[in-house]
């Protein structure tokens, strides 16, 4: 009888302390996948390779320590050809000027094509 009671017991331990938590971090892990495809940024670009995409029709900016196909954005830019000024280049610079607005900082993710290569 005490054994039997024992048993129950200890289940009901084994259950509290592995099988409940181990159904919760399973419930868990759709929501880490979803974040993980969010991260587009797998390929990794060298400067040279970068420094090739240098025109309107074919422009590859570096911001920070990423790279951006902004050809699509070219025509669109409100502030025109100075987003050439570095084409195949650093931009990082003219990017974080006085010019754009904090809300610009969060449009350039649709344009993240990769890692700048160190
Ligand atoms: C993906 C890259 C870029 C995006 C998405 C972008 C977006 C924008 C936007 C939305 C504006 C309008 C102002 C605002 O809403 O704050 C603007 C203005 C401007 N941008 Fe950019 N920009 C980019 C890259 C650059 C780069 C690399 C330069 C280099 C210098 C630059 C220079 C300017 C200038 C000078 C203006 C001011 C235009 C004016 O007030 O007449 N932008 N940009």
């Amino acid at each position: 009888m005490d054994v039997t009671l024992a048993t129950i017991l200890l289940g009901i331990l084994l259950a509290v302390l592995i099988v409940i938590p181990r159904l919760r971090s399973t419930s868990d892990q759709p929501k880490k996948v979803t974040s993980n495809a969010q991260n587009k940024a797998v390929k990794s670009y060298s400067k040279a390779e970068v420094a090739l995409h240098n025109k309107r029709t074919d422009c590859w900016i570096i911001i920070k320590d990423k790279v951006f196909d902004v050809t699509s954005y070219v025509e669109e830019h409100p502030g025109g050809d100075a987003i050439l000024a570095h084409a195949g280049d650093d931009s990082t610079e003219g990017f974080y000027g006085p010019q754009h607005a904090t809300r610009v900082f969060e449009m350039i993710d649709d344009f993240c094509i990769g890692n700048l290569e160190i």
